[in-house]
């Protein structure tokens, strides 16, 4: 009998590259006979690395081309960063998977100051994401925002380099790069709130795929997929993407939900903020929930100033 086997697309980068060969190995040890093979594969958001990822467009930047692999057979599954993801999938693809979250912070690198509060007049920040922009600049207007494309060892060469006085990045790609001795200091969520979805690790697959999702069954972690569910559905009705400015996170408290949501201007003149409760068996309800207090609050006018209709 021929060995089972299952390939998993991946994209190139050292933090695709660990998040493929994680679910590799817990594959491996679930199931010691199966041969498991890496595809590797290089997205548009790869190429594109001279412009800032709020201009590029493109639901999908960074899985596109790895849909396209499951869907013609050359891979079975694919692995991607659940802030990564888009909330639709191409017809005959689905995402039945969620990992145990990792640390769901941002984290504040610096070789010369130890917090954001400690950031003079005028320093520069970096940070691609419109998300992170919004909220520092809101409190704090002191400072500059300047965009940092890159993986996460591209962006501390440019820290290095002196392009800038402090950059943020998501906790979780450090530590998983072992990049954990760089966090200068962890933003609470008050202080940043995390992206949806931030720190999680989903898998996608082809519908009506059994064998291979009998295989990544024992992956799925319940208490993570619950959260990532409200958040996700809040994003769907904001009609969220990289190009929105959007947060969202959710918790477990007290065998109950607890979401808390954020939209603002990326010139950080106004900031909604909306925390709800809600029912761990109806995480969408929830994050609809979240979602229209946001609009109403001004979100609408948010979404409008991008030209995104609500
Ligand atoms: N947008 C790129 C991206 N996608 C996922 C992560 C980090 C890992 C995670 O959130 O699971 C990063 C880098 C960053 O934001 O610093």
């Amino acid at each position: 009998m021929m060995a089972e086997i299952i390939r998993i697309a991946t994209r190139t980068s050292p933090l695709a590259m660990w998040q493929a060969e994680h679910v590799a190995h817990r594959l491996q040890e679930l199931h010691p006979g199966l041969q498991i093979e890496m595809v590797g594969m290089v997205t548009r958001g790869d190429k594109i690395l001279d412009s800032p990822l709020s201009k590029i467009g493109g639901k999908g930047l960074f899985v596109k081309e790895l849909e396209v692999g499951m869907l013609e057979g050359t891979a079975d599954i694919a692995v991607h960063s659940m802030k990564d993801v888009p909330m639709e999938f191409p017809e005959g693809l689905h995402l039945p998977i969620i990992l145990e979250r990792e640390d769901p912070r941002d984290a504040f690198v610096s070789n010369r100051y130890s917090t954001l509060d400690a950031l003079p007049e005028g320093a520069i920040v970096g940070t691609s994401s419109l998300r992170r922009q919004t909220q520092i600049r809101a409190r704090y207007p002191h400072l500059q925002i300047r965009d940092l494309r890159g993986n996460v060892n591209t962006r501390l060469s440019k820290l290095d380099n002196g392009e800038y006085d402090a950059i943020i990045l998501a906790a979780a790609g450090l530590i998983r790069l072992e990049f954990q001795p760089r966090i200068t200091a962890y933003l609470s969520t008050e202080q940043s709130l995390p992206a949806i979805g931030q720190g999680a690790v989903g898998i996608e697959c082809r519908r009506n795929d059994p064998r291979v999702e009998n295989l990544l069954a024992p992956l799925r972690h319940a208490e993570t997929t619950v959260r990532v569910r409200a958040e996700r559905a809040m994003n769907q009705r904001l009609n969220g993407g990289c190009q929105v400015p959007v947060a969202g996170f959710a918790e477990l408290e007290d065998g109950g939900l607890r979401l808390r949501g954020l939209i603002g201007f990326p010139d950080g003149s106004a900031v909604y903020t909306c925390e709800q409760r809600g029912c761990v068996v109806d995480p969408e309800s929830l994050g609809i929930a979240v979602a229209e207090d946001l609009l109403a609050q001004g979100g609408d006018k948010v979404l409008a100033s991008l030209g995104i209709h609500a």
